[in-house]
């Protein structure tokens, strides 16, 4: 590992300059860009590492950068700082053609001038220097990568990186292990790391295991940021929602596999009771719970107009739930997977199910994250999955979701003795809720799939079930 050096902001007054027209332009068109339709006006740098410093072909930087854009709502009357993003800057005087696709663009001063910058999780050579660190429990500036004591990870795996579409990004080694990049970053315990940690002390088989992660220790920060989780590769698995549309083509029966998630998700939901707090949820608590979903409905309908004839009918779902609560209904919370859908679930080969990325929704504040929640916020999350896939194959297969939808509840009571549908109120108002955050992230990311959450909002605002 090459001797590394941090540049704080302030012994490299032009590094970002000569960066900031340039990251103009290139962030907002990244996928795990999350401050979409909003201009960035400049950027401040939160650390800086050479990873490999200036001298060879390559020089390689990692960036913490906060992205500045002014009109974002504020909190209160604290004006929002702007998101920090984690960015892997490769430099080199020019391209060679395998690497063009990575290309940011040609500084034209400051110390970057005339030379070629790009994203180098692309570069090969780039991204086996963020495996080595790890591999050798590296120190490089504020950045800290550590390790599992208890796996190996081997020399020399070859890195290609993930192009599926993500909210963050992933490098692949040999097949071997997988690393994911967090793009958008917050302080603090992040679940993507802590809940596959803690599920991995439970020896549950149904999350993969982490090897390594990295973090930075930035000044004035109690808590450290963490920057990537490196998990075992579940080699030639398929992902629920490739599976699910697969076999909605054939017009194949998925109610098996559904049965197999449904007991998964229950397994992990065990081990994560068993291993961290649960709470007993009373009046007060859903009454704030209930409020949250208005809350968000309300936002969501601001930001998206065709949100707001349904808004009524929506809003009855969770005040049929606060009204429940008044009753002296209860409900138990612990901590869960939190943005649970077909994608999250990998198959094995061997036809075993696994779940990933534990991040939660990535637009919420990470406290609100990390609190304990019904179990049916994560079951309402797979619903909705298959009633996505039932919609996105051709002519919506309402059948095919229904049969799907009941298996998995059933596979779910088969593990937890606990069936998510003897609780509609509760199933509804969570689904309700995962369906207006579905519209807006759909209007923000994917507009042409915006019509397959609101047909879910046109049936859950009639009260009924998608
Ligand atoms: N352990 C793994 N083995 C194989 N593929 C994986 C593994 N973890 C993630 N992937 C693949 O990488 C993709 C992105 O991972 P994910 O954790 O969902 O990232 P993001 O938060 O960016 O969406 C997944 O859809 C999956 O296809
Ligand atoms: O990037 P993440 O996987 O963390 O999650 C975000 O993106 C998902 C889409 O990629 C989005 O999921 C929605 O679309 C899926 C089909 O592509 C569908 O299976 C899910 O049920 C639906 O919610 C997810 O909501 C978002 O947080």
């Amino acid at each position: 590992m090459p001797e590394a050096v941090t540049h704080p902001a302030a012994t490299q007054p032009g590094l970002l300059a000569s960066l900031d027209p340039l990251l103009r332009e290139w962030l907002p068109r990244q996928r795990w860009f999350a401050g979409k339709g909003r201009p960035v006006t400049g950027f401040s740098l939160v650390a800086a590492t050479e990873l490999l410093p200036p001298g060879g072909t390559l020089s390689l930087l990692h960036l913490l950068v906060r992205a500045h854009q002014p009109d974002v709502p504020t909190q209160g009357a604290v004006p929002h700082p702007g998101d920090c993003y984690q960015l892997l800057i490769g430099v080199r005087e020019a391209l060679p053609p395998r690497l063009a696709p990575a290309l940011i663009g040609h500084p034209e001063d400051g110390p970057l001038a005339g030379r070629t910058v790009y994203e180098a999780l692309y570069d090969a050579r780039a991204t086996s220097v963020l495996l080595e660190a790890i591999r050798s429990r590296a120190r490089i500036g504020r950045l800290r990568f550590e390790g599992d004591a208890h796996q190996t990870i081997g020399e020399g795996l070859t890195p290609r990186v993930v192009t599926a579409e993500q909210s963050n990004s992933s490098v692949v080694y040999g097949d071997t292990f997988i690393l994911k990049l967090l793009r958008r970053l917050v302080p603090g315990t992040n679940p993507d790391l802590e809940l596959p940690l803690t599920l991995a002390r439970e020896n549950s088989p149904w999350v993969p295991a982490p090897a390594g992660w990295l973090l930075a220790d930035l000044d004035g920060l109690d808590d450290s940021y963490v920057l990537g989780v490196l998990q075992p590769y579940l080699r030639g698995a398929t992902d629920g929602w490739e599976l699910a549309l697969r076999e909605l083509a054939k017009g194949e029966d998925f109610t098996g596999e559904a049965r197999a998630l449904g007991r998964a998700t229950a397994e992990v939901h065990l081990a994560l009771a068993r291993a961290l707090p649960t709470v007993t949820l009373g009046h007060a608590r859903i009454r704030l719970l209930a409020d949250g979903m208005i809350e968000r409905l309300d936002a969501a309908a601001q930001a998206v107009p065709a949100l707001r004839p349904y808004a009524p009918g929506l809003r009855s779902a969770f005040e049929a739930l606060a009204d429940l609560a008044a009753e002296g209904h209860v409900w138990t919370a612990q901590r869960i997977h939190g943005d649970l859908h077909l994608g999250q679930c990998l198959r094995s080969p061997s036809g075993s199910w696994s779940l990933i990325d534990f991040e939660g929704e990535p637009s919420k504040p990470l406290a609100e994250r990390r609190m304990p929640q019904p179990t049916v916020r994560d079951i309402a999350g797979m619903l909705r999955s298959f009633d996505y896939a039932a919609h996105s194959a051709g002519p919506p297969a309402a059948d095919w979701a229904d049969s799907c939808r009941a298996a998995y509840c059933s596979g779910y009571a088969d593990v937890a003795e606990h069936d998510p549908r003897t609780e509609p109120v509760l199933l509804r108002a969570y689904e309700t809720d995962k369906a207006v955050y579905e519209v807006v992230y759909e209007a923000r990311h994917r507009p042409d799939w915006l019509p397959v959450p609101m047909a879910a909002i046109h049936r859950l605002s009639a009260g009924v079930t998608p």
